[in-house]
């Protein structure tokens, strides 16, 4: 049976959010904002730190999947691309964790042929220890080393992404 070790709870994550928040609304003011979530993982994540942006902004939404169990597969597939036009506009790409770093990369890469005039990236947890591509997060929330993390959107599985806080999956 996987054990689940408590890591980051949940009034840790509420404060951090509230605070990356105003930080995005003071950057983004006057600027043309889209905040584009990548799913699947992200939609928890987005939909709270969305709420602590008090500048007008648009949102959107791209799938983006290579994990299977606990190791990243190397092959990103897109399951879903934006709907918006982005050509022109500041986008910010949300993502739940970054860990190599190569979902990140070939969204970067694809996100860059619809000619935004930026792109920044934001993720809930930054964990260095795999990275392999040269990866700048502008906004991140929590900053680990390793190990296996699910709960707040982040699954094993499919499983686990229902749980209010974050734990380390020891299988
Ligand atoms: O930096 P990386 O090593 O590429 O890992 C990060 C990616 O892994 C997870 O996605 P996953 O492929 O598990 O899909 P999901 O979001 O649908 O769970 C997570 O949501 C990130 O998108
Ligand atoms: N759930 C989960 N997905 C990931 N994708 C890349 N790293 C991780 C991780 O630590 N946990």
């Amino acid at each position: 049976m996987p054990e689940l070790i408590p890591l980051i709870s949940q009034q840790e994550i509420k404060e951090k959010i509230r605070e990356i928040g105003q930080n995005i609304t003071r950057d983004y003011k006057g600027l043309d904002l889209v905040v584009v979530g990548v799913l699947k993982g992200a939609f928890v994540f987005l939909a709270d730190l969305v709420r602590q942006i008090s500048i007008d902004h648009e949102i959107d939404l791209l799938g983006a999947s290579s994990y299977e169990g606990t190791s990243s597969t190397g092959q990103i597939v897109f399951t879903k691309r934006p709907d918006l036009e982005l050509k022109g506009r500041d986008v910010l790409l949300v993502e739940d964790i970054v860990d190599t770093g190569r979902t990140l990369a070939k969204t970067v890469e694809s996100m860059q042929l619809l000619n935004p005039r930026s792109i920044k990236i934001c993720a809930l947890i930054d964990k260095t220890e795999r990275r392999e591509a040269q990866i700048n997060v502008d906004y991140s929330c929590f900053c680990i080393d390793g190990g296996f993390i699910v709960g707040y959107g982040l699954d094993y599985n499919e499983k686990y992404r229902n749980l209010p806080a974050i734990f380390n999956l020891k299988l």
